[in-house]
């Protein structure tokens, strides 16, 4: 198993116990990982045997990582792991920045045989500057690694953007996670910038920031990725219940088209923009609770959105770049009503071609970005209108 070629997928597994581990195992196997991370800190075992036993039982090649910061035995622990992996030429074995420069696996990294060897580094706190993380990569290439991992722990979508540049800068394979919801995407959009793997968490374990190995392999389909594919997603927050990528990736595959659609949980809508601002972000759902400052990131707005003010599509035109807004949500939302009380035929006894909602009261709950256009809508059709909400100042 090596570097080059087919995407690989893996899965993460933290397991107590070795039963637990081979079990997961097995799961990943069928839920299609081509090979698992055991997390061998995460397990409580009495003897080294027992790890031992788990490896020598492994059903999938493996990457055998052991984080020191989880555990106070920690140090000397993970040399006897490292080591046993080495021994039994386990594919993959990951060792931290900080334990590769001890002088005993300093001697067994250069006198390893079969294992490929990943040094990591796992990084805390938030933004971290292109030329940081540069140096980081820099130090850790220097260690002789056969592949480097950096596992980044991110505030913002947009701290992952540096995340994506090493992807591509990287001399040597590269290993990149940025963790928590908001890094998602360095997982969904890793292989767009070169990534070799992708990992991903086991069906009903959910880890924040990793995608469900059942999406990898059927909604993104993320092994027929490439440098050109163009990004869509659903700007939103929260975003996880939106079922935009459940539509839009089959259709894109449907037609032939070299797309992906991903969820964005995003904080801020300008910084958004600001950062992911190549053409390559090619157009975007705006849903909870950017649809009206979404408006403002637009370069032109299309005068429906303009009267309703607020935003649910984001179009970057392919010729100059520019951000062009739109509004769907009016026109889906009230023809919706309109075709449901015409097929329960209630009108409100005028002629055929008018619209039934006209004349009726039109009740909404909420005022914000959706609701602005449903307002709009209903009123634009003669109805009446009321709105609850939970503050008076926005109706
Ligand atoms: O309101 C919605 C739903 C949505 O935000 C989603 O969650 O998929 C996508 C928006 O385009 C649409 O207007």
């Amino acid at each position: 198993m090596g570097f080059k070629g087919e995407l690989l997928v893996c899965a993460i597994l933290e397991c107590e116990t070795m039963e637990e581990m081979l079990s997961s195992m097995e799961k990943a196997k069928e839920e299609g990982a081509d090979l698992v991370e055991l997390c061998i800190n995460s397990m409580s075992f009495s003897h080294i045997s027992e790890v031992e036993q788990l490896l020598k039982q492994r059903t999938l090649p493996a990457i055998v990582s052991f984080r020191t910061f989880c555990r106070g035995d920690s140090k000397k622990t993970c040399l006897q792991v490292l080591q046993l992996a080495l021994q039994l030429n386990v594919e993959f074995v990951e060792i931290e920045l900080e334990v590769a420069s001890n002088v005993v696996m300093t001697e067994l990294m250069n006198k390893r045989s079969n294992s490929k060897l990943i040094v990591s580094s796992y990084i805390q706190g938030g933004h971290l500057s292109k030329e940081k993380l540069g140096n980081l990569v820099t130090c850790l290439q220097c260690t002789g690694a056969d592949a480097i991992k950096l596992v980044v722990d991110v505030v913002y979508i947009t701290d992952v953007a540096p995340v994506f540049h090493m992807l591509t800068h990287c001399q040597i394979p590269l290993i990149a996670r940025a963790v928590g919801d908001r890094g998602l995407i360095s997982q969904l959009l890793g292989p767009k910038y070169g990534a070799f793997l992708v990992s991903g968490s086991l069906g009903g374990n959910s880890i924040p920031g990793l995608p469900p190995l059942a999406s990898i392999k059927q909604v993104y389909k993320l092994e027929y990725m490439d440098v050109d594919t163009k990004v869509f997603g659903v700007i939103s927050n929260p975003v996880g219940h939106s079922k935009g990528p459940l539509l839009h990736n089959p259709a894109f595959r449907h037609t032939r088209y070299n797309g992906i659609y991903v969820p964005l949980l995003v904080d801020n809508v300008k910084e958004f923009f600001r950062v992911y601002s190549c053409n390559d972000f090619a157009g975007f759902s705006v849903g909870i609770p950017h649809k009206e400052a979404a408006v403002e990131c637009c370069d032109e707005v299309h005068l429906l959105a303009k009267s309703i003010g607020a935003v649910n599509t984001i179009v970057r035109r392919p010729t100059d770049g520019k951000l062009v807004g739109y509004n769907t949500d009016c026109e889906a939302c009230i023809s919706a009503i309109e075709d449901a009380l015409r097929e329960r035929r209630i009108t409100n006894g005028q002629a055929s071609h008018a619209s039934p909602i006209a004349g009726k009261l039109f009740v909404l709950v909420g005022a914000g970005g959706a609701a602005r256009a449903m307002a709009f809508g209903a009123k634009s059709r003669g109805a009446r209108i009321v709105i609850f909400n939970r503050n008076f100042g926005k109706n």
